[in-house]
């Protein structure tokens, strides 16, 4: 049998997702996500299948202390066993696309095969870039490397979060400061990540309106235990929260997002020692803003379903109430949030309406784990901007049933609102197939 299914792996801060296309149909046919990868609670992933055509699902618990490698390795054995992909198992697979959140310099797409004379030279390439995802991209590479040898007859295709946001223009990459005495690996400029779900996104959208992708205006907020938003004008990214790492913007699970840059040397004066995280160093600082910080630091949970939760307790449910420390700490992680968050959506929202050649705004997206799942702060947001609605005398705004209620893709604003407003559930993985595949046919394999 020719291989006949592509596999997307999806290597986020705190999950792996993946999934198992067709190469004829590009119907999914294994999906699944693995949890709590590096935090506090032993990971766990899950996945369905269709097997004699019913849907299938498996879920495995694995050991607290596993590593990111071994977690991807128990997937991989498990997604690739006899009785899911037969006989052949693995030899199934003709690629495997990867989400690598920081590619650098790189302006497309990398290919490889295991024994490409290249091999060496891209892996060793991408390790340099390493310390700019520090919570990414190590983990993503070991990846690449287990598929490299273990799958050695599959293409590997290292699909760059980064790619998307090549159109930001120069004045908006630059940082104001001065050039470090030293070379460094890439220029220090705003990269900018999440692109692979940020171009899923337009994609969902311009099918959606009905509209060429070169016109849709988007502001999107991708929130997940990493968050940022981006300003998409006329198809292109102009801007975007994160910047040469994806420490900037919003605050995460367990990152500070932008704060007052003095305040690490403050915070921890011995800054630039290293400390060893998951088998490498990283600076003290690094480690600080990544993973010290956030969510869990305010409030002691990275969990935003858990904030919401304890910062607005149901009176139907006292046996789960909070106590007064965690009600208190969880209400200023969410007001804080969503005062960072409204800080960078208020201007992108003008960006557009301003804009000299296209001021419609197709619509306000959001998504990730907390946009798709929280309908309070989505409502919060719109409410920030519901004068718009007033001044245009719209009779727009939130449609509290679809906000509330609705499953998947799904306008969330009344009729005639000026912000018209969408849940989007993304799909990175789809992206990274779309783009592992065109780069295979661009090269003829
Ligand atoms: N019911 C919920 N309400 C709000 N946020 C939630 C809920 N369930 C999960 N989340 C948030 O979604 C995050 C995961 O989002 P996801 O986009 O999958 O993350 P990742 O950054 O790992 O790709 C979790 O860290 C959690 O904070
Ligand atoms: C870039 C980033 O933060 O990614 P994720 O949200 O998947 O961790
Ligand atoms: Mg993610």
């Amino acid at each position: 049998m020719a291989a006949d299914l592509d596999l997307a792996v999806n290597c986020g801060s705190s999950s792996i997702k993946f999934a198992l296309y067709s190469t004829e149909t590009r119907n999914v046919v294994v999906s699944g996500s693995a949890s709590n990868v590096q935090g506090d609670a032993p990971a766990s992933y899950k996945f369905s299948h269709s097997a004699g055509g019913k849907e299938q699902e498996r879920t495995k618990e694995l050991e607290a202390s596993t590593s990111y490698e071994d977690v991807f390795r128990e997937i991989l054995k498990d997604v690739t066993s006899e009785d899911i992909l037969g006989s052949e198992r693995e030899k199934r697979i003709r690629l495997v696309a990867h989400r690598i959140v920081h590619g650098g310099t790189a302006d497309a797409p990398i290919l490889i095969r295991h024994g490409d004379k290249e091999e060496q030279e891209v892996l060793d390439r991408m390790e340099e870039v390493s310390s700019f995802a520090p919570l990414h991209n190590h983990h993503a590479m070991l990846i690449v490397k287990e598929c490299l040898e273990h799958l050695p007859e599959s293409y590997s295709v290292l699909c760059f979060d980064t790619l998307f946001h090549q159109t930001i223009p120069q004045y908006r990459r630059q940082y104001a400061i001065s050039t470090p005495p030293h070379k460094t690996p890439v220029p220090l400029v705003k990269y900018g990540f999440h692109g692979l779900s940020y171009a899923n996104i337009l994609d969902q959208m311009a099918e959606e309106l009905g509209k060429p992708k070169e016109q849709v205006n988007l502001v999107v907020a991708h929130l997940g235990s990493g968050g940022s938003c981006c300003l998409i004008q006329n198809g292109k990214s102009t801007q975007t929260t994160m910047g040469v790492t994806p420490l900037e913007g919003l605050p995460g699970g367990t990152r500070s997002g932008t704060v007052d840059p003095s305040l690490i040397f403050h915070h921890t004066p011995d800054c630039s020692e290293t400390v060893k995280w998951s088998g490498r160093d990283i600076t003290k600082g690094e480690y600080v803003l990544n993973k010290e910080s956030g969510f869990k630091a305010l409030c002691g949970t990275n969990n935003f379903g858990t904030i919401i939760s304890r910062a607005y307790p149901s009176s139907s449910s006292p046996d789960d109430a909070p106590s007064n420390e965690e009600h208190m700490s969880s209400r200023l992680t969410y007001q804080l949030y969503l005062d960072h968050l409204l800080s960078f959506l208020a201007p992108y929202l003008s960006s557009v309406f301003s804009s000299q050649d296209n001021a419609t705004l197709d619509g306000l997206v959001f998504s990730g784990g907390i946009g798709e799942k929280s309908a309070q702060l989505r409502r919060d947001v719109l409410e920030h901007f519901a004068w718009i609605e007033r001044l245009a005398s719209s009779g727009g705004g939130v449609d509290e049933a679809r906000n509330e209620k609705g499953e998947g893709r799904r306008e969330i604003t009344k009729a005639g609102s000026r912000v018209r407003a969408w849940v989007v559930e993304t799909s990175e993985e789809d992206e990274m197939i779309r783009m592992a595949e065109e780069e295979l046919k661009k090269q003829g394999k």
